[in-house]
């Protein structure tokens, strides 16, 4: 259904998405990852402010800030700044971001109508604010192009500019042939789809996690292990196995778009069902990714559900009983993207804090628009981690024979922990450092 903010043409569509997907190499994935970090980092800045002030945080539009943040710098190497200032720009892409939510569910398109456009105030907010949003895009296209035409740099397939790997850089640099309307729509469609679905699935995970403290133990625990006080790396992407289930999990309960429409383009017939042409279908993930008859304990919050040394669950190893990125040719372009961002989130925020549901809060209720949002936002309690406790052991050092003598021992035992001075005991999960 066209929304009439970004391209309804399909067939542009389909012959462009496989040039905007730069070719995932090491390089790439490892500036994404840093850029995730970097920017999951800041977050984290400001949640520690949040816990020595004792304040609670709505962390759904927390997270919509952290996800607008990661989708603008890597899609055309903008620096929204979101979770430190509220400018106009930030404001438009709310505005636009509505709009598009309220014109792809709404059944008559009022905004189609001439006059309805320039009287109502609601009409004139969005185009104004669409306006200012293509504008910026125009320019950052612009300067783009002129870093590509002073830099020496030859395109290819492992092409990657380390000071700006955008998506926009990248299909400049490779002399992708397309007028610069059709790469602004190429990039509102990202900006769109890569935002609010990411930010959906870290709101519902958290909340999820607070309702579950055997999984975050767990969770904590490899987080832990596999990263310490690191920011995680591309070589962590296969480790944080557990992590990448619960986001798995997370997006089976929760599914981010929880519906997926398609428009019939000729007669056909669904199962027993005849479909007119012109049809609009409606696939609910949502009810799928719930039906018992294809899930164990269907309601449950079990990242269990997928062994840890089996493959990473997707539609075609699960034969499309789960669709958390859709499937076939229209299915999603960033979704190595996505669960990359969604681990390397929650893995620092994990690593750093305990979430808890704020004493007072109102329940959480679903309202559904083009992802599922909280009817009243999410107040979480973020307190710091701090390390178990260091139990004192009166342990004798073992001495290991060989031969009848005695030797120097082998393996030193834990020394009287509580000797250690108190400030030296890591009480605080430290910061991590790049
Ligand atoms: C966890 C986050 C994400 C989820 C759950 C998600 C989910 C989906 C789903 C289910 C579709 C298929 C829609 C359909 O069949 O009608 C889709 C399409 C798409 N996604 Fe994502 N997405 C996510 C993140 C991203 C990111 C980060 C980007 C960009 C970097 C992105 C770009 C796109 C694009 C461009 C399409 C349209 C593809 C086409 O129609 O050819 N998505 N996404």
């Amino acid at each position: 259904m066209g929304t009439g903010l970004i391209p309804a043409d399909g067939e542009i569509w389909r012959v462009r998405r496989r040039a905007i997907v730069p070719s995932l190499h090491q390089k790439y994935v490892t500036a994404m990852i840093s850029l995730f970090g970097e920017a999951s980092h800041r977050l984290c800045e400001k949640l520690d402010t949040a816990a020595s002030d004792g304040e609670d945080v709505e962390m759904e539009s927390l997270f919509s800030r952290l996800t607008l943040d990661i989708i603008g710098k890597a899609v055309f190497n903008y620096d929204f700044d979101s979770l430190s200032v509220d400018n106009g720009i930030v404001e438009a892409v709310y505005t636009v971001l509505r709009e598009a939510e309220m014109r792809s569910t709404s059944p008559i398109p009022t905004w189609e109508i001439p006059i309805w456009k320039d009287i109502s105030p609601r009409q004139r907010k969005a185009t104004k604010a669409l306006k200012l949003i293509n504008d910026t895009l125009n320019d950052l296209i612009a300067i783009c192009k002129r870093m590509v035409e002073q830099e020496e740099l030859q395109f290819h397939e492992e092409y990657m500019n380390e000071q700006d790997p955008s998506i926009l850089h990248f299909l400049l640099a490779s002399g992708d042939d397309v007028s610069s309307k059709q790469l602004r729509d190429d990039l509102m469609t990202m900006l769109i789809a890569g935002h609010e679905t990411s930010a959906a699935v870290l709101t519902w995970t958290f909340y999820l996690l607070s309702k579950e403290p055997r999984v975050m133990a767990k969770l904590q625990e490899e987080v832990d292990t596999v990263l310490g006080d690191r920011f995680p790396t591309i070589e962590d992407m296969k480790k944080l196995k557990y992590t990448t289930r619960v986001i798995n999990e997370s997006l089976r309960l929760y599914p981010q778009p929880p519906v997926l429409i398609r428009r019939s383009l000729q007669e056909d017939v669904l199962g027993k069902y005849p479909i007119k042409r012109g049809e609009d279908i409606f696939i609910s993930v949502y009810n799928l990714h719930h039906c018992p008859k294809h899930w164990v304990d269907a309601e449950r919050f079990y990242p269990e559900r997928w062994p840890l040394d089996g493959p990473n669950p997707n539609e075609t190893n699960q034969n499309f009983s789960y669709l958390p990125f859709g499937g076939g040719p229209r299915k999603c372009v960033g979704d190595m993207f996505a669960t990359f961002e969604t681990v390397v989130a929650t893995a620092m925020l994990v690593r750093r804090f305990n979430f808890q549901m704020a004493l007072g809060a109102p329940p959480v209720e679903m309202t559904t628009g083009a992802t599922i949002h909280t009817t009243e936002g999410l107040q979480m309690t973020v307190t710091r981690r701090t390390s178990p406790p260091i139990i004192p052991t009166l342990e004798m050092k073992k001495v290991l024979t060989v031969g009848g003598s005695d030797t120097e021992p082998l393996g030193t035992t834990t020394p009287l922990a509580s000797s250690i001075p108190e400030g030296d005991q890591q009480g605080e999960v430290s910061t991590a450092s790049l």
